[in-house]
């Protein structure tokens, strides 16, 4: 009696964790919405009610338990490790990693400002590739993720050539010039809530923070998605624009990033 109880508890539990674990993460990663309801939603609060610990500070824990100190090759592949195995995260991610990659590569930027800091990910992936005396500048409202961000940024050794500011981009774009010394971006990496995408741009433009050859590289432009901003850049004739196609990141939902050259 005892015995079959205990074996059905047991296959229960068992059945549960498959679901949780490769059954619905394999269901729904064709499905944007389903797709971002599951990790971003339904996962991230029951892990943190289990762990009493949030999503980042796991991040966080992985780099400093698999990534080597001043190497940001290894903290971006525990940060891909981690979000491919454990948990997905809102990471521009490996597969768009790679296309943000060459854009640095080919800018070689002087100058780059990155709307959206989060935990850092693509911080650190920018970074490691610009040129000594290089300047980065990351914004990032949220005071949690801030502090993530920097541990993150400081484990991969890149603290010097990065400042992340806490504070809503909207606020802070006007005070480029005057508080953060700079006069232009060679390149902007917008990754931050979808709906400032186009006022932000429009604010740098008002601001003067472009010059001609700017470049403005757009994530999550089709998912979540950017309509606004997508026909702005696209009709305007001061851009012009190339998109870039790829998956929402760790999942195989259509995504791409938009590449938006300033004409001046
Ligand atoms: C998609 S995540 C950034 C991911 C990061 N770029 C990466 O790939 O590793 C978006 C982040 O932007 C921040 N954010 C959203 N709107 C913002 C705003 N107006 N100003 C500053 N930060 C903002 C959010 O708190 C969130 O951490
Ligand atoms: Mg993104």
């Amino acid at each position: 009696m005892w015995h079959a109880l205990i074996y059905s508890c047991a296959g229960g539990a068992a059945v549960l964790y498959a679901l949780y674990r490769w059954v619905i993460p394999a269901a729904v990663q064709y499905h944007a919405g389903l797709a971002l309801l599951w990790h971003d939603y339904f996962v991230e609060r029951l892990l943190d009610t289990l762990t009493q610990s949030t999503r980042p500070q796991r991040l966080l824990g992985a780099v400093k338990k698999n990534a080597t100190r001043g190497d940001p090759r290894s903290v971006v592949k525990a940060i891909d490790q981690f979000c491919r195995q454990k948990e997905w995260a809102m990471n521009v991610g490996d597969e768009k990693g790679c296309i943000l990659d060459s854009v640095v590569s080919e800018l070689n930027p002087a100058t780059v400002l990155e709307l959206g800091t989060y935990c850092g990910y693509s911080t650190v992936r920018i970074a490691s590739m610009l040129p000594p005396h290089a300047k980065l500048i990351t914004l990032e409202f949220n005071p949690d993720y801030a502090a993530v961000a920097r541990q993150v940024i400081a484990w991969a050794g890149l603290e010097d050539k990065v400042q992340l500011v806490e504070g809503a981009s909207g606020d802070l774009i006007p005070k480029m010039s005057e508080q953060f010394e700079v006069e232009t971006f060679d390149l902007v990496f917008l990754d931050h809530w979808k709906d400032r995408y186009l006022p932000d741009t429009k604010l740098m433009e008002e601001c003067g923070l472009l010059k001609k050859g700017s470049v403005l590289l757009a994530d999550n432009v089709i998912c979540p998605g950017t309509p606004e901003y997508l026909e702005y850049v696209r009709a305007s004739p001061r851009y012009e624009s190339q998109y870039f196609r790829s998956h929402l990141e760790y999942t195989k939902v259509e995504d791409g990033l938009e590449k938006s050259v300033f004409l001046g």
